[in-house]
């Protein structure tokens, strides 16, 4: 099979879909590798290291004329016009919260495989993990930078001093994220709570965290006690593939303390806050009655060469998969790889985001016989 792994386009991006590593994974089993010129840049990788992997270093055209596509973040409209059926595009689409990325990959028949919704065997989300590890572990610390003084913050050090308390950080969502972003704020000195909707998980955290920070349920009355109390809370629900519900209400900030942070890290299904629109690297943050948010919508781009290394670590098997067995047998022996199918030959193949965006959808299962 041929791959193409371009050089993203969205703003501030610096990872890279393929790492040198990947590429001579798929070399060696006698697939043909084309990386755009310059895409592994801002990774750390250069043109030589894909080169000496085994790759062809391409154009553009070159890399979207192959037969799969190997990608960081959603297709960007330019990116969305190459994109044709019969082709495989695997890589984070997030498509809940985006009618018009969804319109185009409908229209151009491509077979979408969102890393975001790949599952395990433990319930979790492989590909979606290691991303949630990176932006989880720097909410706290783009938080504390939000917080200060000249950025519009209450000007609160998370840790405190000797004889002034450390700030109150509450985590809503206490999955991957949220885990990673109570254990650095627990470790930066913050008074950590996280909230979650699943008993079973609040059991877990007590166990295994129960003397680094607490944990309550997430009801909406609970949730917005600790809001009012919190000078940063870090927004990290999710609800596989559907559009994150909104935790605190636009009418409700005036209840919180005046100059508090808000990370919502779940920007990416649409924010877990009213008020959250996505913002950029270049330009993070922004204020609505006084209360700051942060809504970067690839955090992880900000650290690129960790996240590269992480995310190929975790893509790699299933894109081999892909690339030895085509989509079909690759999808038709693994439910979890068929899980992330979410766009096949103009159907929609993902239930969530067919609520959420009022379309209708076929199973993916289906779509194997299409
Ligand atoms: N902005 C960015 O750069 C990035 C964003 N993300 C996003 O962060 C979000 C969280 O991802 P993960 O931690 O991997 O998901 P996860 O599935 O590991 O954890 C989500 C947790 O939210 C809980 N939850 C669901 N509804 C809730 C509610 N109403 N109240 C309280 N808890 C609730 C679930 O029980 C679960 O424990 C996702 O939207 C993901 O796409 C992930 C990586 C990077
Ligand atoms: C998960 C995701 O969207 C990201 O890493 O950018
Ligand atoms: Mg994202």
């Amino acid at each position: 099979m041929k791959i193409g792994c371009p050089k993203e386009i969205k703003p501030q991006e610096f990872r890279v879909g393929m790492t040198p590593a990947a590429v001579r994974e798929a070399v060696n089993r006698g697939h043909a590798v084309v990386v755009e010129t310059k895409a592994g840049e801002g990774a750390g990788f250069t043109d030589a290291d894909y080169i000496a992997a085994g790759a062809t270093v391409g154009s553009v055209d070159d890399v979207f004329a192959a037969d799969m596509v190997v990608k960081v973040k959603e297709p960007q409209p330019g990116e969305r016009k190459r994109l044709r059926k019969g082709q495989v595009l695997f890589t984070y689409l997030h498509l809940a919260p985006d009618p018009e990325q969804t319109a185009d990959l409908l229209a151009s028949g491509v077979t979408a495989i969102a890393y975001e919704t790949v599952t395990d065997d433990r319930g979790g989300l492989p590909l979606l993990a290691p991303m949630s590890e990176v932006a989880g572990r720097l909410s706290p610390q783009v938080g504390a930078w939000t917080l200060q003084k000249a950025n519009g913050g209450r000007g609160v050090l998370l840790g405190g001093v000797p004889g002034v308390l450390p700030a109150k950080v509450l985590v809503i969502g206490g999955g991957v994220v949220g885990t990673h972003a109570a254990k650095v704020a627990a470790g930066m000195g913050a008074d950590v709570t996280v909230l979650d909707r699943s008993v079973n998980r609040l059991r877990y955290l007590d166990d295994v965290f129960g003397r680094d920070f607490k944990n309550a349920y997430a009801d909406a009355a609970t949730t917005l006690e600790l809001a009012r109390e919190a000078d940063l809370i870090i927004g990290a629900v999710l609800i596989p593939g559907a559009a994150a519900p909104k935790l605190i209400k636009a009418d409700q900030l005036k209840l919180l303390k005046p100059g508090a942070a808000l990370v919502d890290v779940a920007i990416d299904q649409g924010g877990c806050f009213e008020t959250s629109k996505a913002t950029t690297h270049q330009d993070p943050i922004y204020a609505v009655d006084g209360i700051m948010h942060y809504c970067v919508a690839n955090m992880p781009g900000a650290v690129a060469r960790t996240s590269t290394l992480a995310l190929g670590n975790a893509t790699m098997p299933f894109m081999l998969a892909l690339a030895d067995k085509g989509w079909k047998k690759a999808c038709a022996e693994d439910k979890h790889l068929l899980a992330g199918l979410n766009t096949h030959a103009g159907k929609l193949t993902y239930a969530a985001v067919g609520v959420a965006l009022g379309l209708p959808t076929i199973s993916a299962a289906e779509a194997l016989d299409l």
